[in-house]
């Protein structure tokens, strides 16, 4: 049995992320236990990807609201068609080179991009309703 598949490891995985059972499938029982051993091998990589790309596209999107902020504070749009033609030619390139399909590339750079972009109307809508707000007089909040 491999390290990563002993039931107290699986148990300690279990209570480190909120219930989340690696082992989970609708395969099990029904499997040869050593293809089943294999195949949860091959799973906790793609756990190891999956969680990867959750902090990845945190990171993104923490620096993308900051592009927001900044349109919004300067009333830019929150969209730039020609900055998002030059990213998907050159996603498509890097995932030709690294055998990705490009338009799956294409389209999952798309699917992220009106995600920020729906944030950026966002962010620059509650700007524009905080401006008609009155000014709140200096020191006010102090006690
Ligand atoms: C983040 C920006 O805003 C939008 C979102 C983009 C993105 O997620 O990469 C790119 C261009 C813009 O349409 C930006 O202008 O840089």
């Amino acid at each position: 049995m491999t390290e990563q598949h002993r039931p107290d490891a699986d148990s300690a995985a279990l209570e480190g992320e909120g219930g989340y059972d690696p082992t989970a499938s609708s395969l099990q029982g029904s499997v040869d236990p050593a293809v089943m051993e294999e195949l949860l091998s091959i799973r906790s990589s793609i756990d190891n990807f999956d969680a990867t790309l959750v902090y990845l596209l945190a990171e993104r999107f923490k620096v993308t609201q900051r592009v927001g902020w900044l349109k919004a504070k300067h009333q830019l749009p929150p969209a730039d068609p020609a900055r998002e033609a030059a990213q998907i030619a050159r996603l498509r390139r890097l995932a030709e080179e690294a055998h990705l399909d490009p338009a799956f590339a294409e389209k999952f750079l798309n699917f992220i991009i009106s995600e920020v972009i729906r944030h950026h109307q966002a962010i620059s809508e509650d700007h524009q309703a905080r401006q008609g707000e009155p000014r709140e007089a200096p020191g006010a909040n102090q006690a």
